[in-house]
């Protein structure tokens, strides 16, 4: 449905956007992740036709956004991080405006106004200036404006940002419900917000495309890697000596066990090989295995592992309380 090939973007010498490529289907949420200046922006901004890539190509249901940029945009709905809503509009009249301007055919705009509204839950408020709206309702509004003309692709930046718990739960539920419809593609910062609504995710890093998976496959991938945890029946001595012998060069760190008579041991991201060894190494000393299990590694920790970004470690593990 839609197909980014090779994009790249540079400004002047630097390169925001480098080598990307993906493709997106009808009946999934895509999540854009990554860090502040990832590149998720301008990646949009070229996706949508308002700006132009240094090279690659965007083809949207067959056609090339720069060969025929009028009907591609067509096709396009996209909400702003910031849209550009007129207060002193109802959000009828503000709707019909942005009918007019998508170039909604003149006999369908009350319909599809209509449509809108019903679908963003504002049929009730349509009559209420915009500037009346809490900032939940605003979105709202956005997102309606965005589905005018029935773009089969919907690109959203940032659609959650600055709202309460609350509405963040209301406007994730309607993102949800345009999937049936359209192509979702949405960009965050922060990771929950993309794991709990999107069943595909793009991790971006300066400028690349550094994993896309689902959150499932993502949190599996890092899962075979992640740390060896071990309780074993002995005293740390014993651990030590068995280690030091049996699997020498490995690093691990022991330390007594909340019980007498137990130790605790922790590899760091080691192969299957190494468990296998530590196992019958143990066995071999008549040291009984309590636990032996990998620490799963969280999407919150394969994102700073790809990104490479802990400067921004605060701003991707901001959780809000009712999304989380
Ligand atoms: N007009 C511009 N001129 C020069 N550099 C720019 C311009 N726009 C963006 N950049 C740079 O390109 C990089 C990518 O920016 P972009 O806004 O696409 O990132 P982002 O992932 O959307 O981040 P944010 O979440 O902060 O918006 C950043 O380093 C940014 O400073």
């Amino acid at each position: 449905m839609i197909e980014v090939q090779d994009l790249v973007k540079r400004y002047g010498g630097y390169l925001a956007v480098d080598h990307l490529s993906f493709s997106a289907e009808k009946g999934q949420i895509y999540g854009f992740l990554g860090p502040n200046g990832a590149g998720k922006s301008t990646t949009m901004n070229i996706m949508t036709g308002c700006l132009a890539p240094t090279s690659g190509t965007v083809i949207v249901d067959g056609m090339d956004l720069q060969q025929e940029p009028e009907k591609v945009k067509q096709r396009i709905g996209y909400l702003p991080e910031l849209p550009p809503l007129y207060p002193e509009m109802t959000v009828r009249e503000y709707l019909t405006f942005a009918a007019k301007l998508k170039k909604v055919p003149r006999l369908e705009q009350l319909q599809q106004v209509v449509q809108a509204m019903s679908k963003t839950g504002l049929l009730e408020e349509q009559d209420h200036l915009i500037r009346t709206l809490s900032k939940g309702y605003r979105q709202r509004v956005g997102l309606a404006a965005t589905l005018l003309g029935n773009p089969d692709v919907v690109i959203l930046d940032e659609p959650t940002v600055g709202l309460d718990p609350r509405q963040i739960l209301e406007i994730r539920d309607l993102i949800r419900s345009l999937r049936e419809e359209h192509v979702v593609i949405l960009s965050s910062h922060i990771l929950s917000e993309v794991s709990a609504v999107c069943d595909y995710i793009f991790i971006l890093s300066h400028g690349k495309l550094v994993a896309s998976d689902t959150p499932e496959n993502l949190e599996a991938q890092l899962h075979a890697g992640g740390a060896l945890c071990a309780s074993v029946r002995a005293t740390p001595e014993e651990m030590r000596t068995l280690c030091s012998t049996m699997l020498p060069g490995i690093p691990v760190e022991i330390s007594a066990g909340a019980r007498a008579g137990q130790t605790e041991l922790r590899f760091g991201a080691v192969d299957d090989r190494v468990t296998e060894d530590f196992f019958y190494a143990c066995a071999e000393a008549k040291n009984p295995i309590l636990k032996l299990e990998r620490e799963k590694a969280s999407l919150e920790e394969i994102f700073l592992e790809l990104t490479d970004d802990h400067t921004d470690a605060e701003l991707v593990l901001e959780r809000e309380e009712a999304g989380a």
